[in-house]
């Protein structure tokens, strides 16, 4: 038993309470970030009242009505894992992700590997002049990047590809006459394994209302396992990059370069 730190009026509050409410504001907190912007962020409000409700009408002795919501309540784990699993999914991945992540670059900092296999490199060269041209042209562009999440868990359709990353290969396929052009092109450990690909939208209602679908498309896609994605608009010419389900939009050719450099 821990000795008491204060009494609130009848209530002693000891040091295990004070960590008690602790750890839940701060389970609260990062679930709140977790779910801001989406839908879901609503329904778990829904959820957190209902909680309270019921214990509101447990205390005031209102049987009836707490049984009611006990019944909600008991199967309340179960559907909230089958409400949230897009969310639980993201949380779980990021975290495991993240760690790995972590663990990789202490050692590719500890060999010096890092500069070593990114400098010069001629994909990035080649997507860094692809991307300036469509931008110029107006040539809409969507491209997915990943290192280590394996896209197939959420990305559909499209054709197949397993090539070289080239200037080339990236503005013939973007062209408006390319069978191939609709969709997103995949980038997996800088090779080229999927073009026309489908992603998941963002529901995200905080994107501005201008935005249509591609870049939600690469929000949405971002929200959902660890990758970025570079857009380039067909009706401004404009580059944006997404990650983490976050939109920068308007980045200029330095800020292409350090992304690609960082993210490819
Ligand atoms: N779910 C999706 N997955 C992949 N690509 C998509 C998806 N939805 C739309 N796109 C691509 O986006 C194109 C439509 O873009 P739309 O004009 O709606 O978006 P936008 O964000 O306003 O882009 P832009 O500024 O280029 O017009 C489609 O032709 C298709 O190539």
């Amino acid at each position: 038993m821990l000795p008491l730190l204060f009494k609130i009026g009848f209530l002693p509050v000891d040091l295990w309470d004070f960590l008690d409410v602790f750890i839940v504001a701060l389970i609260l907190y990062q679930l709140y970030r977790l779910l801001k912007g989406s839908i879901a962020l609503n329904i778990f409000v829904g959820m957190v009242l209902l909680f309270l409700s019921y214990q509101v009408f447990q205390a005031l002795g209102m049987n009836l009505l707490s049984s009611i919501l006990t019944q909600f309540i008991n199967i309340g784990f179960v559907s909230l894992i089958i409400i949230f699993q897009p969310e639980v999914r993201r949380f779980l991945l990021l975290l495991g992700t993240n760690t790995l992540k972590q663990r990789d670059s202490v050692w590719s900092r500890l060999l010096g590997r890092e500069a070593e296999v990114h400098a010069n490199s001629p994909e990035l060269e080649d997507i860094s002049r692809a991307f300036q041209r469509m931008a110029a042209s107006k040539t809409g562009a969507l491209l997915v990047c990943t290192q280590e999440a394996d896209p197939d868990t959420v990305i559909t359709g499209g054709t197949p590809l397993n090539s070289d990353i080239s200037y080339g290969l990236l503005v013939s396929i973007f062209h408006k006459e390319s069978p191939l052009h609709d969709g997103a092109v995949v980038i997996e450990n800088r090779r080229i394994t999927r073009a026309s690909a489908i992603l998941p939208v963002s529901e995200n209602s905080k994107l501005p209302a201008a935005v249509g679908l591609r870049h939600r498309a690469a929000v949405g896609v971002t929200e959902k396992i660890d990758v970025v994605c570079f857009i380039v608009s067909e009706e401004t010419g404009k580059i944006s990059f997404a990650r983490s389900g976050e939109l920068e939009r308007g980045i200029d050719e330095r800020r292409l370069r350090d992304l690609l450099l960082n993210y490819l």
